[in-house]
């Protein structure tokens, strides 16, 4: 069994400013954790402490049960969110050196630099110096930087930000096969339908406090709302909108998209507005998008602090038995 990382209770102030507020998670082996925060909640903060480039004024970070020690983070990947390559370095001379301070040998750097590149589509790239690649090809490197010594914990900031769809998806396969080779995966991201995706687990950090941690499928069947999109008469839409159950209606430009409670018989709803179901109409019943999940769960960017409810009121944490 592959060992799994524990963030316990992470606190860190830069002067006035609280980074992180008792922050706590655990990111298991074999499985994608997306950590999600507006800018500025504590995401980068929390993966630097993981790698000891920030020093928390209290709590634990945990990995196989004791404190994280440098031998441990030599088994770690990081991809940062400022990424640190050489320019001038060809990719395979400064893949090398990263093997290296990862405790491979030589030959065993380069095996793994060509291996990588090849499997990035970057084999023809090799000799070239980093900055005569784009910034998204640039990007997959320093990836393969993050691979090389086969981590057993994957850490990745914001490591979709600026690729593109194919860019995207080579990021989204070679995650995937890290996970499934055993391999902890945790990565920050704002594209929240590619972490829906992705993700069997996610922590949601609002103000340096996780607000909500879980498995993605859980926090969804486990909400108290759905939502059902359908077509509507101006008519319907406004007797709907009365009717128990009914939290919130929207007209999105295309459909109706309503918010009921879960526990809403959503047939009797429309056959009370005499509307039928099915009939070549566009209709749609589903659990709550985590982007609304995460909508939900983050304080509005203009909420004073002291309107933050306290963590025993608002922390939700479902599934992820261990
Ligand atoms: N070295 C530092 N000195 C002072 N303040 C810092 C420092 N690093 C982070 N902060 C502050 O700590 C808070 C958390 O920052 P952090 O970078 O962890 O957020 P983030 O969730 O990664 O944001 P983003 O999504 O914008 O990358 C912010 O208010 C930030 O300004």
């Amino acid at each position: 069994m592959h060992p799994m990382l524990d963030i316990d209770s992470l606190s860190k102030r830069y002067g006035d400013v609280v980074a992180l507020d008792s922050c706590s998670f655990t990111v298991r082996p074999g499985r994608m954790l997306g950590f999600l925060g507006r800018n500025g909640a504590g995401k980068t903060t929390t993966m630097r402490a993981v790698f000891g480039l920030a020093n928390p004024d209290s709590g634990e970070i945990r990995w196989d049960g004791h404190p994280i020690t440098a031998a441990d983070r030599r088994r770690f990947g990081y991809m940062p969110e400022e990424r640190g390559l050489y320019p001038k370095m060809s990719l395979t001379d400064q893949l090398v050196y990263f093997g290296r301070l990862h405790g491979m040998t030589a030959d065993e750097a380069k095996a793994a630099a060509d291996r990588w590149l090849g499997d990035l589509d970057l084999g023809d790239r090799a000799g070239d110096p980093l900055e005569d690649l784009s910034q998204g090809n640039q990007q997959r490197v320093q990836l393969a930087a993050a691979l090389l010594h086969d981590p057993e914990l994957l850490v990745l900031d914001e490591p979709f930000n600026g690729l593109d769809p194919i860019g995207a998806a080579t990021m989204a396969r070679v995650l995937r096969e890290r996970a499934a080779a055993g391999t902890a995966v945790m990565f920050s991201s704002h594209q929240l339908e590619v972490v829906e995706d992705l993700c069997e687990d996610v922590a949601i950090i609002d103000r340096g406090r996780v607000v909500v941690t879980g498995e993605v499928r859980a926090l969804q069947t486990e909400s108290p709302y759905r939502r059902v999109e359908l077509d509507l008469s101006e008519a319907q839409a406004a007797a709907l909108q009365d009717l128990d159950g009914v939290i919130e209606s929207r007209f999105d430009g295309r459909h109706h998209v309503l918010k009921v409670r879960a526990d809403v018989d959503v047939t009797r709803l429309m056959t009370g507005v005499g509307t039928g179901l099915g009939g070549g109409q566009h209709f749609v019943y589903t659990t709550p998008s985590l982007t609304q999940i995460f909508t939900e769960a983050v304080s509005p960017p203009d909420a004073p602090e002291s309107s933050t409810a306290p963590a025993s009121s608002n922390h939700v944490t479902i599934g992820g038995t261990r």
